[in-house]
């Protein structure tokens, strides 16, 4: 049985991606030219490379379609209902380091926790005669924080695929939620973290889709040592 892992097709995470590999003994050569989806891996005909978007191969993973994937912590437990049955966290890569957020105007000076944000969602129809508006992408990481972790239930989520930090300035939501790694964009668009507004702390990570014949496959078990093995100790 041939395993197919799913890296980054563009960007610095396909070229971290790469280098964790090659440092790990597998030396990937993208198969045709630089444009190419697919690739190899030096002297193993057992090994195959697809070379997907990072989202794609969150999704690909929860189909089971590939084996082993790198892509983002966040993308894995936003596209799969319960990723950790369908999938394994077999490392963390340590590079793609970002947080997914809670962020509020700066101006909302007493709302500066989830409570009070709560308090804020439960009285806003009364005010205002509308749901508080969440702008964000992340609509399954979202709603498992807000109503199974704080017990927010009033809130609407608005679909944001881009410029999500423009949403509260444009009338667009009241609040967000996004991936922050420097914090520039929240601060150039006047949102603050909300104290206990983390989310989740998303990194690259190698991840397994779960299979039977997993168990009994050497090749499984050698790629997952042999990537550990190159990384610093946690
Ligand atoms: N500053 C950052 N901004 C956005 N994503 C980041 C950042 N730092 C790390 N990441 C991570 O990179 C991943 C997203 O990568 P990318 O934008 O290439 O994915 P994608 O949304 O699948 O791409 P595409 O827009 O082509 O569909 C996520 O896992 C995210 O956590
Ligand atoms: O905290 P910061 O360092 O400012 O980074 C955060 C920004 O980076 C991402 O946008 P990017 O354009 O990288 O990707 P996206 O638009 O596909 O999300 C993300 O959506 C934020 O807007």
């Amino acid at each position: 049985m041939t395993i197919t892992i799913a890296l980054p097709s563009k960007g610095r995470m396909k070229d971290d991606a790469m280098a964790v590999f090659s440092r790990a003994g597998f030396s990937i050569v993208q198969t045709g030219n630089d444009r190419s989806y697919r690739g190899r891996v030096e002297g193993r005909d057992d090994i195959e490379i697809a070379f997907l978007s990072a989202s794609e191969i969150a999704r690909e993973l929860g189909a089971g379609a590939v084996d082993f994937g790198v892509t983002g912590e966040d993308l894995v437990r936003e596209s799969l209902p319960d990723a950790d049955r369908a999938t394994a966290f077999e490392a963390r890569l340590g590079f793609g380091h970002a947080s997914v957020v809670v962020a509020v105007p700066e101006i909302w000076l007493d709302v500066t926790t989830m409570a009070d944000l709560g308090d804020v969602a439960a009285d806003f129809r009364a005010r205002h005669g509308r749901r508080l508006a969440i702008a964000t992408k992340y609509h399954r990481l979202t709603r498992t924080f807000f109503s199974k972790g704080h017990g927010i239930q009033l809130y609407r989520i608005v679909e944001s695929l881009g410029a999500t930090e423009g949403a509260p300035a444009s009338g667009a939501a009241d609040i967000i939620v996004d991936i922050t790694s420097t914090g520039s964009t929240l601060r150039a668009n006047h949102l603050r973290i909300l104290s206990d507004g983390v989310m989740l702390e998303s990194e690259a990570c190698l991840v397994r889709a779960r299979k039977p014949e997993h168990d009994r496959n050497p090749v499984v078990a050698e790629i997952v040592a042999k990537v550990r093995a190159v990384l610093p100790a946690a």
